[in-house]
């Protein structure tokens, strides 16, 4: 049985894709990592990537929006997140079916790990047509701190009272940002004696266990589903 293939997005330090590639590499997570795409050249994650012998490539909106004047930005944000969804569907970003490279594998799953750039439908909708489910991780619960910075936006909501629990789930990518069905919801408590930097490393702790956890629980679904439809295809032929 071949193992499922993942492709994981990042756009900075890579922790939590260090820990999947842990993972794999401990055989706890079952599954191929075959690229990583990160939105930004300075990312160490790339580092990390590269260390465990995974492709990676990198994919910057300012290299769409060089020299462009701001009113031309929506266009090339759109054409970016084309040449993204081609990128991993046909391995290059012309969408050229003629032009995918011999052994070029389209993912099962991507998984957004820090990947800081919302992600549009000129993405979502190509990737849903080829079957690759997406999922990604957010430092928060479901509806609570939605878009970026929630770890201090958490710490302080908990400094003020206003908060005692945040945490972090692993949802489904849809075009609304961080309002996919969760897969995954891990709690966390705030302390009001706690510095933001204290609770942010708890928090990180907390996402390396989610992040491993929820890409075996998106796989699990895949294998369901891929089993389902083979059984479907089979009462069908028959
Ligand atoms: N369509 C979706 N795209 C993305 C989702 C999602 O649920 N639906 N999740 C995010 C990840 N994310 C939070 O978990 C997130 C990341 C970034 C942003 C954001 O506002 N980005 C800005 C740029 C911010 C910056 O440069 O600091 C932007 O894209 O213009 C919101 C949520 C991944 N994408
Ligand atoms: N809204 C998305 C978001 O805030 N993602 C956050 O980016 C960090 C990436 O860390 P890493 O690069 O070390 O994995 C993580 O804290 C993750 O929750």
């Amino acid at each position: 049985m071949s193992l499922p293939n993942i492709l994981v997005l990042i756009s900075g330090s890579g922790s939590n894709l260090q820990a999947i590639i842990d993972s794999v590499a401990a055989k706890n997570l079952k599954a191929n990592i075959i690229k990583v795409i990160s939105s930004s050249a300075d990312a160490y994650g790339l580092e990390r990537a590269s260390k465990a012998d995974i492709p990676t490539e990198v994919h910057t909106l300012k290299t769409y929006y060089k020299d462009l004047p701001k009113s031309d930005r929506p266009q090339a944000r759109k054409r970016f997140n084309k040449d993204l969804a081609n990128l991993i569907v046909h391995g290059n970003i012309e969408g050229d079916e003629d032009a995918t490279p011999k052994g070029h594998i389209v993912p099962d799953l991507i998984v957004c790990a820090g990947w800081m750039l919302i992600l549009s439908p000129d993405f979502l909708s190509p990737l849903e047509e080829e079957g690759v489910k997406i999922i990604n991780l957010h430092p928060a619960l479901p509806g609570q701190f939605d878009g970026t910075h929630a770890i201090d936006r958490a710490w302080e909501a908990g400094q003020k009272g206003e908060i005692t629990e945040s945490g972090v789930m692993i949802h489904r990518v849809i075009q609304e940002v961080d309002a996919g069905e969760p897969l995954l919801v891990k709690k966390i408590d705030l302390r009001k004696e706690e510095t933001v930097e204290e609770f942010e490393a708890r928090v990180h702790a907390l996402e390396h266990k989610a992040i491993v956890e929820g890409t075996i629980l998106a796989l699990k679904e895949i294998e369901e589903q891929k089993k389902k439809d083979n059984e479907e295809e089979e009462e069908k032929s028959k």
